[in-house]
């Protein structure tokens, strides 16, 4: 990657960086507060969710326990039973009162009161002295069963002998000696004795109800509905796990009487430090509660409930899983399509600003750059530039004509008027230009600029003018300079007239200007008169001192003559040594008298030449013809014959003279 190229791409890299991060932190900034407050509704109904199951559940163990507790109340209380058991009392003591039918009904109607109660596994009546008296359902054979005689050492005949009518012992949920074997499964039950008396308030003995446990709890996981997500707790209060044997998914694989407390230490502790409440375990939420099956709310019709101490009370509760992102998203895909869709369209256009940031740079470097190039051209174009109002005031003008005027901007623009540059002689071409400019047109003048120095610039202006709805705004000119070109117009004009040795103009010229002359003295009838001049013995001068010195004595020569006449006179070199003063305004008597003065001044006027070193002096003399031009003469080719003629007789007359001739 060149240099070149570095700067604008790390650019680009930037702002796509930021295109994509500012966008997504915009509508994060945005969306996640209103998720936020959606997550919080979630948890809000998922706490009150929690309470609601929880109050159904706890609803439910209460009605249940109740219902088997008043159950065990009410069968300990039947006369039947209390008659039998009087009639068993009495047959110890002297012949039995009670009938062996009335046994056999008595059973028969206990068994069917168990075996259409699945919530129940057996009714044992039990004597004084522990032994069983009764038992239904008499097919309940599957087992271990508690020997006949040994009752007398278990825990619900135990306690059940020392309480009060009404009173109740329930036996912790899962104890060795109360599990039963009912059909293949091993199940845990509940044992729940009360005392029996007779009507004369003799204690006769104890009703012994097994509760089916699984029953129980099963019934509590259906009324609380829970679904996969969801688990149940029921834990005593040494934290072993009171429900059926099942694997959770927040819980993991726990049996009936199993450390829960191990197996789910966070839940554990969050459990016991209060008697109910809230804790977030593990993304979890865990509402809880205390249950004590002993107090007035599950005894009912009961006097006093008994059990073991150490297992109360019991902590039941529900564990709902806690709202995360991921599955507020998991759950409702239309807020994860809207969130995706947000920030895509949010980046796009991020990503489109950043392009189209950096291609409208680029334009906008390319047309900076194209600016500066036509600035740099109108600037600094060989030809100048300028704008005019409508009243001729600069409003506009390029460096280079800037520089020929030798005028700062700020001295021009808005400041001068266009013409106060040009020169009154030219002023009018100029004004006619610009008169047409202002009228629509194209113009063109060629004019003279005065510099701020004085020196004259002779320029060609070409003007439009600048239209915008149709209204002047201002003219558009392009002057060229053509000064240096009129200087070497001149120059090679007045090459082509003057003769190079000596300065003095040519027979070309003469003839020229000789005919505006004479159409001049035409037209003012004035006189005009012609001198030719030829120098005496030239050549042998160029003889004996060399060309270079026959030259000197020219120039000098050309150099004496001048001094001698008028400015409108014209002195010319005709020939190698020959001249010609064409003298406007000029009689013949006159031109004579300069005739005359020239030849005299010739001969009075010593040359110095410098000859192998020496200095040397030379005497000149000149011969020369007169003549006056005619009015009625177009050229000059007449007169310089006529005075040629006069020149050739000064020559024959013996030189240094000057002879008139004026016929025709
Ligand atoms: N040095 C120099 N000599 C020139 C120039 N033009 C012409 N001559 C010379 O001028 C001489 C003219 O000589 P002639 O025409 O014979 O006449 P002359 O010697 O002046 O004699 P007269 O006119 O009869 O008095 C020639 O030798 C030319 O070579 C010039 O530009 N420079």
């Amino acid at each position: 990657m060149t240099g070149k190229y570095a700067v604008p791409l790390r650019r680009l890299y930037i702002r796509l960086l930021l295109a994509v991060s500012i966008p997504l932190i915009l509508v994060s900034t945005t969306l996640l507060p209103m998720l936020h407050v959606h997550m919080e509704t979630r948890i809000d109904s998922l706490h009150a969710e929690a309470k609601a199951v929880l109050k159904v559940g706890q609803e439910a163990l209460t009605r249940d326990i109740n219902e088997s507790l008043n159950y065990a109340l009410a069968i300990a209380e039947m006369p039947a039973l209390r008659r039998y058991l009087d009639a068993q009392h009495a047959s110890l003591l002297t012949e039995p009162h009670y009938s062996l039918s009335e046994l056999a009904q008595l059973s028969n109607f206990l068994d069917t009161l168990i075996s259409h109660y699945p919530r129940y596994t057996k009714l044992v009546l039990i004597d004084n002295q522990g032994y069983e008296v009764l038992r239904a359902p008499q097919s309940a054979e599957t087992g271990p069963r508690v020997a006949a005689n040994q009752h007398a050492k278990t825990d619900y005949f135990i306690e059940a002998s020392k309480l009060l009518p009404r009173d109740l012992y329930i036996s912790p949920p899962g104890h060795n000696l109360q599990y039963e074997l009912f059909g293949d499964d091993v199940i845990p039950v509940v044992n729940v004795s009360t005392p029996i008396f007779s009507a004369t308030g003799e204690r006769q003995g104890v009703v012994l109800l097994s509760l089916n446990w699984n029953y129980l709890t099963t019934a509590l996981y259906q009324s609380m509905r829970l679904d996969q997500r969801a688990d149940a707790v029921l834990v005593d209060a040494q934290g072993r796990w009171l429900l059926n044997s099942a694997t959770t998914l927040t819980l993991g694989a726990v049996n009936f009487g199993g450390s829960f407390a191990s197996l789910a230490p966070r839940y554990w502790q969050a459990m016991q430090q209060r008697n109910e409440g809230n804790a977030t375990v593990d993304n979890h939420l865990l509402r809880f509660q205390t249950e004590d099956i002993r107090t007035q709310s599950y005894r009912s019709l009961a006097g006093n409930i008994f059990s073991e101490p150490s297992h109360y009370p019991w902590k039941l509760g529900v564990v709902l899983p806690q709202p995360s992102w991921r599955t507020l998203l998991d759950e409702e895909t239309i807020v994860l399509w809207f969130l995706l869709l947000t920030y895509a369209v949010a980046v796009a256009f991020g990503i489109f600003w950043a392009i189209s940031g950096q291609r409208q740079r680029q334009l906008r470097q390319a047309a900076q750059r194209h600016a500066i190039e036509v600035s740099d051209l109108y600037e600094n174009a060989p030809c100048g530039y300028h704008s005019l109002d409508k009243n001729g005031r600069v409003v506009k003008m390029n460096r280079t004509e800037l520089n020929w005027l030798g005028y700062s901007a700020d001295e021009v623009i808005d400041r001068i008027d266009y013409r106060e540059l040009i020169t009154p002689e030219t002023r009018h071409q100029f004004d006619q230009a610009f008169e047409n400019v202002l009228q629509h047109q194209k113009g063109s003048a060629e004019c003279s600029l005065r510099t701020r120095s004085g020196e004259q610039r002779h320029v060609m202006i070409q003007a439009s003018a600048y239209h915008r709805n149709e209204r002047f705004v201002h003219s558009r000119a392009t002057v060229f300079d053509l000064t240096e070109r009129k200087q070497l117009e001149e120059k090679l004009r007045a090459q082509a007239m003057t003769d190079p040795l000596t300065g003095v103009f040519n027979r070309r010229y003469l003839q020229s200007q000789a005919t505006i002359e004479m159409a001049r003295a035409r037209r003012h009838n004035q006189p005009i008169a012609l001198i030719t001049i030829d120098i005496d013995h030239f050549k042998q001068i160029n003889d004996d001192y060399g060309h270079d010195a026959g030259d000197e004595v020219l120039k000098n020569f050309t150099r004496v003559v001048a001094e001698l006449l008028r400015q409108e006179d014209l002195l010319c070199r005709v020939g190698g040594e020959e001249f010609a003063i064409l003298l406007p305004n000029t009689t013949l008597t006159q031109a004579t008298q300069v005739a005359e003065r020239i030849r005299q001044t010739v001969a009075l006027n010593a040359v110095n030449i410098t000859e192998a070193s020496l200095e040397k002096t030379l005497w000149l003399t000149a011969s020369l013809g007169v003549t006056a031009l005619l009015n009625n003469e177009k050229s000059l080719k007449a007169a310089l014959k006529r005075a040629d003629i006069g020149l050739y007789q000064a020559k024959e007359g013996g030189r240094n003279r000057v002879i008139v001739n004026s016929s025709l």
